[in-house]
């Protein structure tokens, strides 16, 4: 019996008879076949992407980052409607719930199956470990890929040559927490970036909570060099400077900046996942973040996706930040990023020092 026809007799028996499952996955796992302890009955059936093919490792990574985000984001759906939260203070005004611990459990386990060799740096810690039992099922694991022409795409020839040892992943598993826990669903973002040579080359932006023609969450990416998918580039209106900022975590120096831009309008809305997506959808020309707080979960993607756009993301002083493994989490110098087409360098003549 071939490994293929084996699988898919253990997900027709497992649909059938869901309690049979742990026995079945006791028996995936004494076999030679690598199976995900996580997943659905479906997801036993297939290898992921990011074994699967024979394209450049950078598409890999990416296509697998989408899949891996899109299912995290379902992970996050169910456990708000579960209405247990789980929620904990990990300092000051800096939340966790049961939506970023299982999400996050579920993205750093699936990504070192697919990429073992690779660094995977989670905003949680290395000590998350959650029940995921009755947050995914098979409609939720898709084994096909999400964007399956991220695999077709053409890679510059320095980009062909990435080792797994020098990927450094890095994964906010909920951006805009802080909102999340209060209800404000649409400034939540799971962001999974990675780093290759301490500078981002790939990133994944997901909306658990965007619907549209009755589909749920979105998901975005941007390899720069090499393309972006998920979203239409929308350049912000001429003439004016609208301005987004945190809407929980501001400070005197952070509100002394905004003033001195004198914007026609600022957007105080959670996450930078959600702040990087109004500047890629033309609704905001500059996020402006004058303080230490976010960290480079917090960046790493939203960057890659910027940039594989033409925009541009650095600290206060327009130096861009690295994401080696051992970089310092917190970006110190805060954070300035700006559209497509928007002059970055106009924002860091007039931010007073
Ligand atoms: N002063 C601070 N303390 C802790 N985290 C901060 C912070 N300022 C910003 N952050 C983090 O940076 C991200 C964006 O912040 P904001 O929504 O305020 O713009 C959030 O990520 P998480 O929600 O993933 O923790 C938030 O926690
Ligand atoms: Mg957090
Ligand atoms: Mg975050
Ligand atoms: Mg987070």
């Amino acid at each position: 019996m071939t490994a293929q026809i084996l699988y898919e007799q253990i997900g027709r028996l497992a649909a059938r008879h869901q309690s049979t499952l742990k026995i079945l996955v006791l028996v995936t796992k004494q076999s030679s076949f690598q199976a995900h302890r996580f997943c659905g009955i479906r997801y036993y059936s297939k290898m992921s992407v990011g074994e699967s093919t024979n394209a450049p490792l950078l598409l890999r990574l990416v296509s697998e980052a989408c899949t891996t985000a899109n299912t995290a984001g379902s992970i996050v759906r169910k456990v708000l409607l579960s209405g247990e939260l789980g929620v904990v203070d990990k300092g000051v005004n800096d939340l966790q719930t049961k939506a970023d611990r299982c999400a996050q459990y579920y993205i750093v386990q699936r990504l070192k199956r697919c990429f073992p060799k690779a660094t995977i740096i989670g905003e949680e810690g290395d000590d998350v470990s959650e029940n995921l039992e009755g947050l995914l099922s098979p409609a939720t694991t898709p084994p096909e890929p999400l964007f399956p022409e991220i695999l077709n795409k053409s890679v510059p020839e320095k980009l062909l040559s990435i080792s797994e040892e020098n990927v450094v992943i890095w994964v906010d598993p909920l951006d805009g927490t802080q909102e999340f826990t209060k209800g404000l669903v649409g400034h939540v973002t799971t962001l999974i970036g990675i780093a290759v040579d301490a500078r981002p080359v790939g990133g994944v932006i997901h909306q658990p909570f965007y619907e549209a023609d009755g589909v749920k969450g979105r998901t975005m990416y941007g390899i720069p060099e090499v393309g972006h998918g998920g979203f239409t580039v929308t350049p912000p209106p001429e003439g004016k400077r609208i301005i987004t900022t945190t809407r929980s975590h501001s400070n005197q120096r952070v509100e002394a900046t905004l003033a001195a831009l004198q914007p026609d309008e600022i957007l105080r809305v959670g996450g930078a996942g959600h702040k990087a997506v109004l500047l890629i959808e033309g609704r905001a020309h500059a996020y402006v973040f004058a303080s230490p707080g976010c960290k480079k979960w917090d960046t790493c993607a939203p960057e890659a996706v910027l940039v594989s756009i033409g925009g541009i993301l650095t600290d206060m002083d327009g130096i861009p930040y690295r994401y080696s493994k051992d970089v310092e989490h917190v970006n110190q110098g805060g954070l300035l990023a700006t559209a497509p087409g928007v002059d970055h360098s106009w924002y860091l003549k007039s931010i007073p020092k």
